[in-house]
């Protein structure tokens, strides 16, 4: 199958889920955030996504993450074709709106691509990956575009049913270091 055949499977799959089911997710996500796998410091930077739809979690995974004293960014999609991400402050307070391909974003002026370098993890959003770490996304390779310039690690967040054996790999693929998934919590993964 190629990666858009994957997609579209995968789509229909999380567009099926219920409420309950994605709540239920987003709630087991953001509970995960107070169990790092890792040592990060207070203050220190973590980037993640704002989720919509179906996607895996909720503003809740942020607010956990908030709660513990870091900081958060999160991306924002520059204008035009793909090129690296820009980044926003995120807070509780931080005004949002909704922006292309519904995506919602933060009012406030955004750092520029280069604010992902004060990352110390990253979580990305994907539709699945592996167990070695191949991530599958949305299709338009803002992280792939993004994370080779971060240190940061990289943790994919999808649902449990979506860590695969196998997915279509490019040359230009990130690999995932880590995995969060609602009812397993933080897996690494060997990639
Ligand atoms: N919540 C969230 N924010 C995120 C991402 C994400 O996956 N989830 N991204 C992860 O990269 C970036 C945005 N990437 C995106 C890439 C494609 C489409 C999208 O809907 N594309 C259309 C086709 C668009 C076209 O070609 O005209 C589609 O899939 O139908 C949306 C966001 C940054 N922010
Ligand atoms: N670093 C890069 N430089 C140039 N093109 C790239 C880069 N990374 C990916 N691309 C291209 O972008 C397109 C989408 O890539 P891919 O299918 O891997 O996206 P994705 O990882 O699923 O999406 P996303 O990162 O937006 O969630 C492909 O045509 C790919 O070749």
């Amino acid at each position: 199958m190629t990666k858009d055949e994957v997609r579209a499977r995968l789509r229909a799959k999380r567009e099926a889920m219920s409420v309950f089911a994605v709540e239920g997710a987003a709630a087991n996500l953001a509970e995960w955030m107070y169990r790092l796998p890792m040592p990060v410091g207070e203050g220190e930077t973590i980037g993640c996504y704002l989720p919509i739809g179906s996607e895996p979690g909720s503003d809740a995974m942020l607010d956990a993450l908030i709660d513990q004293g870091f900081r958060l960014i999160v991306p924002v999609v520059p204008d035009g074709d793909p090129q690296p991400l820009h980044w926003a402050a995120y807070s509780l307070a931080t005004p949002l709106e909704t922006r292309r391909w519904g995506l919602v974003e933060p009012k406030s002026e955004s750092l520029g691509p280069g604010a992902l370098a004060d990352a110390s993890v990253i979580f990305v959003p994907a539709l699945a990956v592996t167990h070695g770490g191949a991530r599958l996304g949305r299709g338009a390779g803002y992280y792939d575009r993004s994370l080779p310039a971060s240190r940061a690690v990289r943790i994919a967040i999808v649902y449990d049913d979506e860590v695969l054996n196998d997915l279509p790999v490019e040359p230009n693929d990130v690999p995932m270091e880590w995995v969060l998934t609602p009812e397993a919590g933080f897996r690494r993964l060997d990639g």
